[in-house]
């Protein structure tokens, strides 16, 4: 088995072992004029280190999802069923529907963070980028001296190939991308054990999308961390995704390692789905992830 197809299979086998986040049985409803059954009864487990892509049509409740497993919904959504359980890599467990207040603020920094679509435009537009990014440490980690606070922002910068010259940038000094991998920065500051990621890079061209998401998968290598990964572009999913969910209608109706759900779909919607992606149909030798057998007949 080739060194690719071996490090996917571990990190498939962790996920069923040693998973940093159970949901389980997880109901949102929308209570406005309408009832919107927006999430029904959704399991699954996220392995630690395993990027898990979230697949599915606008509406078919992706983010409400995402927003509701990490206590970030606010009325009419209503969590109606169901539990979403953190393991820390110490080895406790919170579960994050007892949170309240300042322990589910600090909790959502420090073990859960969230890049989504337009973050970017959520800088402060008359504050540099070096005080966005210390206010995170003066919040969370008081203790921290000064100095080791500036060297943290310079290097957290650069992990996301972003000059640390540009720590005294104002936000629209910046290009899109530029300001979503300072986004992505503050996301990883506290060192989360999970990302969840919404969208990220949709507001960006094509050469900056692939460039960010090269950088986020060198990252989740480097420093362990799992990421649910949210988008439409299931093209894009398969190239990046240890395992994908393909959501309908507020269910999951197929989850499954991400090479398998590309060759061998089970479930008569993602069949359909990855039918609607012409990229992924017909002539299949431009695909990235294309099953390739070796003499073993081993994925590679
Ligand atoms: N504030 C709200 N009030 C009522 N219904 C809502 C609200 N927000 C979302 N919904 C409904 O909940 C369902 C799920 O929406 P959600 O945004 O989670 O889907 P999504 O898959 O993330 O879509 P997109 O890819 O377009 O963001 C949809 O039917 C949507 O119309």
């Amino acid at each position: 088995m080739s060194e690719q197809a071996q490090a996917r299979v571990d990190r498939a086998h962790t996920a069923r072992s040693h998973p940093v986040l159970t949901v389980e049985d997880f109901s949102v409803e929308y209570r406005g004029e309408r009832v919107v059954q927006a999430v029904k009864n959704v399991s699954f487990e996220l392995g630690r280190g395993e990027i898990l892509g979230l697949a599915g049509e606008s509406g078919c409740g992706k983010s409400t999802l995402a927003y509701g497993i990490n206590r970030l919904l606010k009325p009419p959504a209503l969590v109606t069923s169901g539990s979403a359980h953190f393991h820390s890599r110490e080895g406790y467990s919170i579960d994050l529907g007892e949170l309240r207040g300042d322990d589910l603020r600090a909790f959502r920094w420090d073990k859960i963070s969230m890049v989504f679509q337009g973050a970017m435009n959520s800088l402060n537009p008359v504050i540099t980028i070096r005080a966005q990014l210390e206010d995170i440490f003066t919040t969370h980690r008081p203790e921290m001296r000064k100095n080791e606070r500036r060297e943290k922002c310079a290097e957290l910068l650069e992990r996301v190939g972003v000059d640390r010259s540009r720590l005294n940038s104002y936000p629209h000094e910046l290009s899109g991308g530029m300001r979503q991998r300072v986004m992505i920065a503050m996301a990883m500051a506290l060192d989360p054990q999970i990302m969840i990621m919404d969208e990220p890079t949709t507001a960006l061209d094509v050469v900056v999308q692939r460039e960010i998401l090269r950088e986020i998968t060198r990252l989740r290598a480097e420093l362990g961390f799992a990421v649910i990964f949210i988008t439409h572009d299931l093209p894009l999913l398969l190239e990046i995704s240890d395992r994908i969910a393909v959501m309908r209608e507020g269910e999951i109706v197929e989850l499954g390692d991400a090479v398998d759900l590309y060759t061998n779909p089970q479930h008569p919607y993602t069949k359909r789905l990855l039918a609607s992606f012409p990229s992924l149909t017909g002539a299949r030798g431009g695909f990235v992830r294309e099953r390739k057998q070796d003499p073993d007949g081993e994925v590679a």
